[in-house]
């Protein structure tokens, strides 16, 4: 026999069913239009794979041959496919005659598959429909570029009726009818055998799913594009008090009495938001997204109160664990004398067991300086906790360091929970900002450190403890004690070694290699600093130390252009740290407050700086009241009393130096320095 198709695929296609029936009985012979028929046919059956192709095949049919024209239906083998597409799903039905495409789009509807919307496309078509997807039993090539996703069915096969008349033309029918009827039958059993395992599979999925969701804290509702609830979990069913069977598959409308709720969630053009709302007397914060494949918009409900508790805790974790130990002695950068030595000296006492009070203005690394001891201590596999008590809330320090028993407080935890002494067990605890402790933790605090054992609050057992302590203050504890507000016995226990971190202004020669280190660590070795720019940056006092210039550099790597930071990309002057903070014990804190000094301005400074130079070059005594006499001929004016308040500052900088002889005050080497550097 002859077989005739109109494409290669459908030749291919059709010759390898009919084999499987009579392959082994009949000779079977085949051509595609499309690729040419080769030679007349005489004296045989021949099949046509299709009407459409009748006319063309003519010329090439001769003597004696019988002819049958096959019906054909879709392959079932690749029909479930189309069962994974959703229902109301628009898309096209390519193929290369009208009528074909015709056909193939009524049998599919006969055959049960009419969940979709099929729309008719052939080569010539003028699309009626933009579609994102195409089926099409193999001409892919076909399928308009507009089209995002092509489920190709592959060509229809023969029908039964066809094999039928093609056996019985053989005289084969006797012999192969059960055959034919037990393989149609079997390829049928195959397909619903799929189609069990991949809905128990679908069902398996969907289930692990529905758990996930119902396992999650946060209430969960999914709506699709029209509003209609498909997600409604379990934490969601006590919440707004529903039974998720008699909401879902509902519009979300006629489910939320809560108006305002409902437009919330049905906003789409907004976008991502939360907002509050009370829900049944429960204060629910409500988070609403929309998936843009789908049109599925999903709100998330949390419950205000939890909210609150989670943020509560994630922020006594962020004090506790923000300050992980990262750093070692590599890590502090700097050649100038007084922080090598100090270095020098860390590294040596890092490797006793004793405790450490660290002393230094804020930002001069004081942290830094005790993680790396804790690096290079033998207790550098245990944890590295600090704790920062100025950000901690006074009510929270003491169950933070020493932990508490079950039913010590009101809101204390179920078993109790474990202070930060307790978990630093056989590493290192760094106490920052330790001048900031009340009377009532330094008491507790000096028991532990004493007896190296504690009591949690509300608890009986004693419980031993093995930790160091590295304490940290930029506030002069000296000055505490004789306030009254700091314990001297504490004081020493933690003072055994001392360290005190050298102010940035006193180690100017470091600038330039920490401005490359913080370049480096920021990943802009590109760009380059004009030279002025240093010598203006070495003329700041940084109080706020090396934090201060990492913040300015990345301030000036954000705004300078081509690469090139400029004297223009030095942020003005109220970017800049001017109050001191801390180290009571200095002159400046002690006769100008923090307030004075932030008012004072550069300019007067250096014109009270200028007057005590010209009068010690005139060989004069310098007094506060010549220093105010002299600023009246100047534009900056000064009374005694301010004129005190600036000396003050200047003594601080180390631009003058106060004596008591007779001479009075007197600039000093780096005074005249700075003035030089003014007046040129
Ligand atoms: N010598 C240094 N080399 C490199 N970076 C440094 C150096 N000193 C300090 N830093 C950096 O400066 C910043 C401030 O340091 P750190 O937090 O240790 O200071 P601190 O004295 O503990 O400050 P505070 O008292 O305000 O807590 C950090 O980013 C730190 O990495």
């Amino acid at each position: 026999m002859v077989l005739l198709a109109g494409s290669e695929e459908t030749r291919r296609t059709l010759v390898d069913q009919l084999s499987e029936f009579i392959g082994t009985f009949v000779n079977i012979e085949s051509f595609a239009v499309d690729e040419g028929i080769e030679r007349i046919i005489s004296d045989r059956l021949v099949l046509l794979s299709s009407y459409l192709i009748e006319e063309e095949v003519k010329p090439f049919i001769g003597e004696n041959c019988q002819i049958i024209i096959a019906k054909r239906i879709v392959n079932f083998q690749n029909i479930d496919q189309l069962f994974t597409v959703p229902v109301g799903t628009e898309a096209l039905y390519v193929n290369d005659f009208p009528e074909t495409v015709n056909e193939a789009i009524a049998s599919l509807k006969s055959l049960g598959v009419d969940h979709m919307k099929l729309y008719p496309y052939f080569p010539g078509k003028k699309m009626v429909k933009e579609a994102d997807l195409a089926i099409t039993p193999g001409e892919v090539n076909l399928v308009p570029d507009s089209v995002k996703t092509v489920m190709n069915i592959g060509p229809r096969l023969l029908d039964i009726t066809t094999i039928i008349t093609v056996l019985g033309r053989l005289g084969l029918l006797e012999e192969k009818q059960e055959e034919v009827s037990t393989r149609y039958i079997r390829t049928i059993i195959q397909l619903s055998r799929r189609l069990a395992v991949a809905t128990s599979e679908a069902n398996q999925v969907s289930e692990h799913l529905k758990k996930v969701v119902d396992g999650v804290h946060d209430g969960i509702l999914a709506i699709d594009r029209k509003g209609t609830i498909t997600v409604f979990n379990g934490i969601l069913e006590k919440l707004l008090g529903f039974h998720s069977s008699r909401v879902m598959g509902k519009n979300i409308r006629n489910v939320l009495g809560n108006h305002h709720l409902c437009d919330f969630i049905l906003n789409k053009e907004e976008g991502e938001a939360d907002e509050y709302f009370t829900v049944d007397y429960a204060d629910v914060m409500v988070h609403r997204f929309t998936i843009d494949s789908d049109g599925t918009t999903v709100a998330t409900f949390k419950n205000a109160v939890e909210t609150i508790e989670m943020e509560r805790k994630l922020r006594r974790e962020l004090v506790k664990r923000g300050h992980y130990g990262k750093y070692t002695f590599d890590d502090i950068i700097g050649e100038n004398k007084q922080l090598t030595e100090t270095k020098t000296i860390a590294k040596k006492l890092a490797k006793t067991q004793l405790t450490i009070l660290i002393h230094g203005e804020s930002g001069t690394g004081k942290e830094l300086f005790a993680s790396s001891i804790h690096h290079a201590s033998s207790r550098h596999k245990g944890p590295f906790l600090a704790v920062n008590f100025s950000a901690l809330p006074e009510d929270l320090v003491e169950s933070e360091l020493f932990g508490y028993e079950e039913g010590a407080f009101t809101g204390a935890k179920k078993g109790g929970r474990k202070g930060l002494f307790e978990q630093a067990n056989g590493g290192t605890l760094f106490l920052d900002e330790i001048g900031d402790i009340s009377l009532k933790v330094q008491a507790r605090l000096l028991r532990v450190l004493q007896e190296k054992e504690l009591l949690r609050i509300g608890g009986s057992k004693i419980i031993p403890i093995d930790v160091r302590v590295v304490a940290a203050t930029n506030r002069n504890l000296l000055e505490l004690i004789e306030k009254g507000e700091f314990r001297e016995d504490l004081y020493h226990r933690l003072k055994v070694l001392f360290l005190h971190l050298p102010e940035l202004r006193n180690r100017l020669d470091d600038i330039e290699s920490l401005i490359r280190y913080f370049m480096h660590q920021s990943g802009r070795m590109d760009v380059r600093l004009e030279p002025e720019v240093l010598q203006q940056l070495k003329r700041y006092q940084w109080y706020g130390n090396i934090r201060e210039l990492k913040n300015t550099i990345d301030y000036m790597l954000a705004v300078c252009d081509d690469q090139v930071i400029r004297i223009k990309d030095i942020p003005n002057e109220s970017f800049f740290q001017s109050k001191r903070h801390g180290l009571a014990s200095d002159p400046v804190q002690t006769a100008a407050t923090a307030a004075t000094v932030t008012t004072i301005q550069e300019k007067e400074l250096i014109s009270v700086l200028s007057i005590i130079d010209s009068l010690e070059k005139e060989g004069q005594s310098i007094s506060r009241m010549k220093v105010a006499e002299k600023s009246k001929e100047t534009d900056a004016p000064l009374s005694e009393q301010q004129v005190r308040y600036r000396m003050d500052l200047l003594e601080e900088r180390g631009h003058i130096e106060k004596t008591r002889g007779r001479l009075g005050s007197r600039t000093t080497e780096k005074g005249r320095g700075f003035l030089a550097t003014i007046h040129c």
